[in-house]
C-alpha cells in the first residue's frame, strides 16, 4: 500500500472509531468521571495500570493528575503501577508476572480509591488480577478496554469498551477519553 493511501485509510478508520465511541460511551464516561470526583473529594487516589502502550497511557494519565493538565492547580493523587521497575521486577521474579499489579494494589489500595485497569483485549492476566484484588479490597474498579471487553467487564464497576477490534484504534480512544476524564475532573473540581 502507498504511504499516502495508508495515511488516508488510518485516519478514516480513526474517525469511524471516534464516532462509534462518541455514540456509545457518553453515559459510562460520565459515571466514571463521577467516581473519580467522589474519590478525589474524599481523599482517595486513582491507580492506573496496563501493559505496553497501555502502560504508557497509565503513566501519562497519572502524571496529568499529579502535575497539571490544563492549568496549574493543587495536585491530584494518582499513581501508575507499571512505572516502578523494582516492584515490577521483584514481583515478576518472586510472585509471577500475573501478580505485579495485584500485589501493589494489595499494598497501596484503600477503599474509596479508584483502580483503572487498561487493556485493549480485556484479557491480560496481570490487569485482570489487579482488578480482582481491587474489588476484594473495596476499591472502585474501572476497565478501559476494547473488542468484546474480555474478562474485565465482570470485574469492573465502570466499563468503557471501545467499539473496535484494532489494538491501535482502541489505544487511541483510551488516551483521548483519559485526557477528557482529566479535563472534566478539573472542571468538576473547579480547578480550571
Ligand atoms: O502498544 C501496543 C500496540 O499498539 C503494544 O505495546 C500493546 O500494548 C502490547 O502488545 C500489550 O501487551 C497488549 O496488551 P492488552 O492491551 O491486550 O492488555
Ligand atoms: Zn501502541
Amino acid at each position: 500500500m502507498e504511504p499516502l493511501t495508508y495515511f488516508q485509510e488510518e485516519l478514516e478508520d480513526h474517525a469511524r472509531v471516534l464516532a462509534a465511541t462518541q455514540a456509545a460511551l457518553a453515559a459510562p464516561f460520565e459515571a466514571l468521571l463521577d467516581a473519580w470526583v467522589t474519590s478525589v473529594r474524599q481523599g482517595g487516589k486513582i491507580l492506573f495500570f496496563g501493559n505496553g502502550g497501555s502502560a504508557a497511557d497509565a503513566q501519562h494519565l497519572a502524571a496529568e493528575l499529579v502535575v497539571r493538565f490544563i492549568k496549574d492547580r493543587a495536585p491530584i493523587a494518582a499513581l501508575a503501577l507499571n512505572t516502578d521497575t523494582s516492584a515490577l521486577t521483584a514481583g515478576a521474579n518472586d510472585l509471577g508476572y500475573d501478580a505485579v499489579f495485584a500485589r501493589q494494589i494489595e499494598a497501596l489500595g484503600r477503599p474509596g480509591d479508584v483502580a483503572v485497569g487498561i487493556s485493549t483485549s480485556g484479557t491480560s492476566p496481570n490487569v485482570v488480577a489487579g482488578l480482582k484484588m481491587a474489588r476484594e479490597k473495596g476499591l472502585v474498579t474501572a476497565a478501559l478496554t476494547g473488542r468484546d471487553g474480555g474478562i474485565m467487564p465482570d470485574l469492573a464497576d465502570h466499563v468503557l469498551t471501545i467499539p473496535s477490534d484494532s489494538t491501535r484504534r482502541i489505544q487511541e480512544m483510551h488516551i483521548t477519553l483519559g485526557h477528557m476524564l482529566c479535563g472534566a475532573l478539573e472542571i468538576k473540581l473547579k480547578l480550571v
